[in-house]
C-alpha cells in the first residue's frame, strides 16, 4: 500500500507549528482546537464572519497559506476575539478566550517573533 509521502515542512512552516503547539498548550479544554459548529452554538455562522480555530490554523500551515509569524498571530487574536463576541462574559467560553488570548501574546510578542524570525533567515 502506497505510503503517504511526508512533505518536508520549510523553516517557517516549522516555526509556525512550533508556536501553534506552545498556543494550543494554552486551551487544555481543547474549546478552540475545531470550528464552533451551530450545532453547539446556535447563530454562531451568523454572528462571526471570520471564524478561527487551531485545526484551520493548522491547515493553513499545512497548505503555505502563512507567508509570516505576524499572519499566524493575527489568526489567533481573531478566534480569542470571535469567542468574545459571541460568548456572554460570564461563560467559561469567554472566560477562556480571555486567559488563551493573554497567555498567546506572550507568546506571540513582537520579541520573541523578531528573534524566530532572524531564526528562520
Ligand atoms: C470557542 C467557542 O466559542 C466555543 C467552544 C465550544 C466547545 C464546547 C465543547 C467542546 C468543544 C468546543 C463552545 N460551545 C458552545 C459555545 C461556544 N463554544
Amino acid at each position: 500500500i502506497a505510503k503517504m509521502e511526508e512533505k518536508e515542512q520549510t523553516p517557517l512552516q516549522e516555526a509556525l507549528t512550533q508556536l501553534i503547539r506552545q498556543l494550543q498548550r494554552k486551551d487544555p479544554n481543547a474549546f478552540f482546537a475545531f470550528p464552533v459548529t451551530d450545532f453547539i452554538a446556535p447563530g454562531y455562522s451568523l454572528i462571526i464572519k471570520r471564524p478561527m480555530d487551531f485545526s484551520t490554523m493548522k491547515e493553513k500551515v499545512k497548505k503555505e497559506y502563512y507567508q509570516s509569524l505576524e499572519e499566524l498571530k493575527v489568526d489567533f487574536k481573531i478566534m480569542c476575539e470571535n469567542a468574545m463576541i459571541y460568548n456572554k462574559p460570564e461563560t467559561i467560553y469567554y472566560k477562556a478566550a480571555k486567559k488563551l488570548l493573554h497567555s498567546g501574546m506572550k507568546i506571540l510578542s513582537p520579541e520573541r517573533l523578531q528573534s524566530l524570525k532572524q531564526s528562520i533567515e
